[in-house]
């Protein structure tokens, strides 16, 4: 069943309590540029992205999600420090009320004010998502900062088509939202940032940011998770509030 049969305002994530994994590689973390160490081995990143893989965006109660048919190997990422072939299954974004932060990963304690993931699941060795999502190296994120400034066309198409719940959208290429060196980037091994938390990512961080006007990053009145005014505000987003605050809660808890 698609995700969203399976998430969003319906089925929360965040209400049953979680079995938070004990967990040594778990994710966001703070980039700490100065310890970082080059490594020669890592291969450029190969991106080919089929814009016609593109199916639909949907609001899953807590950010949107545009999501790719991930059925044969069209839209995939190799190279870098992956092994394998990866297959492109939906990319979203992490933002927050105001533009002073919103990132899930900082860089030198430095958060941004959104954070874009590219989600992908290791095609060569699993035949699903599902089956990826649960093994050491089952999934490929790449991860790219966005930073306030000029207007930022290709997500332009994106913001006109905010749903209030699922709509279809086609023909979007993802590579529009890359950074121009694709090469400058950090890796390490790391989980999935929203339960179930699993750590199975091998997360490819993007050194350069990308460039988007104030009007186009998310927040209550922009990314379409409200309505017009508040009192219509659908019960995803009261979840949406009260889940984000619970689940930051039982992460600080945990460590
Ligand atoms: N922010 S992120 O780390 O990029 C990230 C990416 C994907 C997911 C995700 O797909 N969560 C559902 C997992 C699931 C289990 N079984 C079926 N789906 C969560 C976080
Ligand atoms: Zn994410």
């Amino acid at each position: 069943s698609p995700a969203h049969e399976r998430y969003g305002p319906l089925h929360p994530m965040w209400q049953e309590p979680l079995d938070i994994p004990g967990g040594d590689r778990q994710s966001p973390i703070d980039i700490v540029v100065r310890k970082s160490v080059f490594d020669p081995q890592l291969r450029p990143l190969k991106v080919q992205y089929d814009p016609r893989t593109c199916q639909q965006i949907w609001n899953n109660g807590y950010s949107f999600l545009v999501e790719y048919d991930d059925t044969t190997d069209k839209s995939t990422l190799k190279g870098g420090p992956l092994e394998d072939q990866f297959r492109l299954c939906q990319f979203h974004f992490h933002w927050g009320e105001n533009n002073a932060w919103g990132s899930e990963h900082s860089i030198d304690r430095r958060l941004y004010p959104a954070e874009l993931h590219l989600v992908h699941w290791n095609s060569d060795k699993y035949s699903l998502f599902e089956e990826a999502v649960i093994e050491e190296n089952g999934l490929a994120v790449i991860a790219v900062f966005l930073k306030i400034g000029k207007r930022h066309e290709g997500l332009q198409k994106l913001v006109d088509a905010l749903p209030d719940s699922v709509v279809e959208f086609t023909k979007f290429d993802p590579a529009c939202l890359l950074p121009e060196k694709i090469d400058d980037y950090w890796t390490y091994a790391g989980s999935l940032t929203t339960p179930p938390l699993t750590e199975a990512v091998t997360w490819i961080v993007m050194k350069q940011h990308i460039e988007v006007s104030h009007d186009q990053v998310g927040g209550r009145y922009v990314w379409g998770i409200s309505p017009k005014n508040e009192n219509e505000l659908p019960s995803c987003c009261s979840i949406d509030s009260n889940a984000t605050t619970t689940f930051k809660a039982q992460k600080s808890s945990k460590n």
